[in-house]
């Protein structure tokens, strides 16, 4: 369980990185900790790609359907601009967003801001997905969540497809998507 470093104690900005597979529960934890924030009397903003109108196109949704309102943008620059001067800053679906991310959590968390960020380590190949792994290698905390293998019920780190297209950027849930454990995403 992820314990805040420090809630209200001064204006110290960081970054915070929730990775995993589909189905691991990156969702529910980052609204998790947006929840936690907001009891705290924190300001905050939630911001998710505007491109994602997967359940809904204003509320963030996890899988289990607990929800939270977020801003869609289209560019890492919008969050520059409409997150600042807020203490706490919520990035969803990540993985989506441009190669400027990295820096625009940068500059945010340099400016006192708390910064979590969630999105897909890997994409349907098993390769790094979008700007996170550089968010990785940035992040002062990193929670990296495990969903469970419907094939054999061991931990699953891998989103497997279910469907022949090869684009990288396809929306789905349970109908195109299954989280699987190492062997059998490569079925060995
Ligand atoms: N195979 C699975 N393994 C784990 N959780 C699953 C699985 N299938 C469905 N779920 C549900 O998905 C929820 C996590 O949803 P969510 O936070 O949206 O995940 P993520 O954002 O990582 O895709 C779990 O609490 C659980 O109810
Ligand atoms: C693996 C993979 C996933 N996607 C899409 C599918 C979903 O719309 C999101 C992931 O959502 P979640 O909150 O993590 O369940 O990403 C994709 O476009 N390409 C991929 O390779
Ligand atoms: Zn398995």
């Amino acid at each position: 369980m992820f314990i805040e470093p420090s809630l209200t104690g001064g204006r110290r900005g960081w970054i915070e990185v929730i990775c995993g597979s589909m189905f691991s529960g990156k969702t529910e934890e980052l609204i998790r900790r947006m929840k936690r924030a907001r009891i705290a009397n924190l300001s905050l903003e939630i911001f998710k790609p505007a491109m994602d109108t997967r359940y809904d196109e204003m509320n963030i949704v996890s899988h289990d359907e607990s929800k939270i309102l977020s801003t869609p943008v289209d560019s890492s620059q919008q969050i520059l601009l409409l997150g600042q001067g807020m203490d706490v800053v919520g990035i969803d679906e990540a993985q989506f967003f441009d190669a400027e991310l990295p820096n625009v959590c940068d500059q945010l968390a340099l400016s006192g801001i708390r910064v979590i960020v969630a999105g897909l380590d890997m994409n349907f190949q098993g390769e790094p997905f979008g700007p996170i792994p550089h968010l990785l290698a940035k992040a002062d905390y990193i929670t990296k969540l495990h969903a469970i293998c419907v094939v054999c019920g061991n931990i699953a780190t891998f989103s497997y497809r279910k469907s022949s297209s090869t684009h990288t950027i396809l929306l789905g849930e349970k109908d195109l998507y299954e989280p699987r454990c190492r062997h059998c995403f490569y079925n060995k």
